[in-house]
């Protein structure tokens, strides 16, 4: 087991380079089953969770090439429909070869991704919409299999804009007959990218990034090649370790528009922001300000961030109140901040923040990803030595942490447990 170590204290100098987005490349290399011909994928982050839906595509036939931040990807037969419990408990996301495997062959097997840490986690958006493009629909020992003759278009509204339905149901709609039209859609900039890969692979989808989606099922599609979009939530990590630490960094290859939420908020913080060509530059030199944030879907606050903020929260003054409306339990990371010194008090949905002039090193778990960037954003600010443990949540979803964060002055390091003793 590895732990990180981190002597807080130092402000963050420099820049630091954003990698292609976890949660756009996942939904993209699950369409790549979509197509008998070849997929090239560029700014692919090196992270356990790429590695996981490759191995699961590998599992149903597909053959990877991998390169330095690429992926070649061609699936010329599938030779099986099944996604084992195996994968699908180390990542849910694996769910998401459900709607790409039912266009293609009329059917999937995919164990049921159960919950997590952050919360319960249905899928229940998904197989509505699948149900409504004529899949049946049977649950089974933990699997849950879909199978229709044909799937034809219609129109799904989903009772909540979810991520992983809207993708999942617009992967099953390309190939359908007719057209399908999703309302209510999720508008996240993954949503956007999925839906761009799809087009340059022949799909007809208008729409993407704002709530109603319109598909025109097409025939077949092809490969293609696409560069994956920059990481926002890497980004706004970043934007925060270097609030946090009272630093000037450069954080580079962002888009913009995309991070406008996560900079509000900072703004409303204190922190300077300048925006440059191919970046955000943060500049923090007085203390953060106690400000109240409310997490919704995208082009809201995004949850994904909400751990993230709550460490500058910690460490910020005044009181601040954090509110987590997309799932009902994501506030594991309180009780480990709590033993840096934070004064954080849970109230249903909220959080209420008490920020304290110093946070202070302590030995702390990562409980999922979040979590755990939490943590080391406060270990950067926290005075004395920080262990965290349970890292392997943190390596799902930032590509090369330690060393980005060594590049602009942090005392970060990777241990082995046994190297403690
Ligand atoms: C791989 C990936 O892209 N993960 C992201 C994706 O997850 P994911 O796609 O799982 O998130 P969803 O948008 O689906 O979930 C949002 C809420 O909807 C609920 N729900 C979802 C589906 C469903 O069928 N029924 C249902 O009730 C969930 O329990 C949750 O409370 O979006 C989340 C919300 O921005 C992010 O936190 C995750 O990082
Ligand atoms: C919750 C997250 O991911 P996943 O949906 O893969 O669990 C995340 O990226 O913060």
């Amino acid at each position: 087991m590895e732990k990180i170590i981190i002597t807080g204290g130092n402000p963050l100098h420099g820049s630091i380079r954003v990698s292609g987005a976890k949660n756009a490349v996942l939904p993209i290399l699950a369409a790549a089953l979509l197509t008998t011909t070849t997929t090239k994928l560029l700014d692919v982050p090196n992270l356990a969770d790429v590695g996981v839906i490759c191995s699961v595509l590998e599992e149903l036939g597909a053959h990877i090439e991998k390169g330095e931040s690429t992926l070649t990807i061609s699936v010329p037969y599938l030779t099986s429909v099944e996604a084992p419990y195996e994968h699908v408990r180390k990542m849910r996301a694996s769910f998401l070869v459900m709607g790409p495997l039912l266009a293609r062959t009329g059917r999937a097997r995919i164990s049921l991704p159960g919950g997590c840490a952050i919360g319960t986690r249905p899928i229940d958006l998904h197989l509505k919409g699948f149900a409504a493009l004529g899949a049946d629909i049977r649950y089974g020992a933990g699997y849950i299999e879909a199978a229709a003759e044909e799937l034809v278009g219609a129109k799904i509204y989903l009772d909540f804009p979810s991520v992983g339905a809207t993708e999942n149901i617009m992967m099953a709609a390309v190939l359908a007959q007719g057209q399908t039209i999703l309302e209510n859609a999720a508008e996240e900039p993954e949503i956007v990218d999925l839906a761009n890969f799809l087009n340059s692979m022949g799909a007809k989808i208008k729409g993407a990034g704002t709530k109603v989606i319109r598909i025109d099922g097409v025939e077949e599609l092809t490969g293609a090649t696409h560069a994956v979009i920059p990481d926002r939530i890497e980004a706004g990590t970043y934007l925060v370790a270097a609030a946090i630490t009272k630093g000037d960094v450069l954080v580079e290859n962002i888009i913009i528009d995309h991070l406008k939420p996560v900079m509000a908020k900072l703004k409303e913080a204190g922190v300077e922001l300048t925006e440059e060509d191919n970046g955000i530059r943060v500049i923090s030199n007085s203390r953060i300000r106690g400000v109240d944030i409310k997490t919704l879907p995208y082009p809201g606050f995004p949850t994904d961030m909400q751990a993230q903020f709550m460490a500058l929260m910690a460490a910020a003054e005044g009181t601040s109140i954090i509110t987590e409306t997309v799932f009902e339990n994501r506030f594991m990371h309180v009780s480990e901040l709590k033993r840096m010194g934070a004064k954080i008090k849970i109230e249903g949905r909220a959080a209420i923040v008490q920020g304290v002039k110093t946070l202070t090193g302590a030995e702390v778990k990562a409980t999922d990803l979040r979590a755990g960037a939490a943590l080391i954003l406060a270990a950067l600010a926290a005075t004395g030595e920080t262990e965290i443990g349970n890292i392997y949540h943190i390596d799902r979803g930032y590509e090369r942490l330690i060393e980005k964060l060594q590049g602009i002055g942090a005392n970060i390091k990777r241990v082995e447990e046994c190297a403690l003793v």
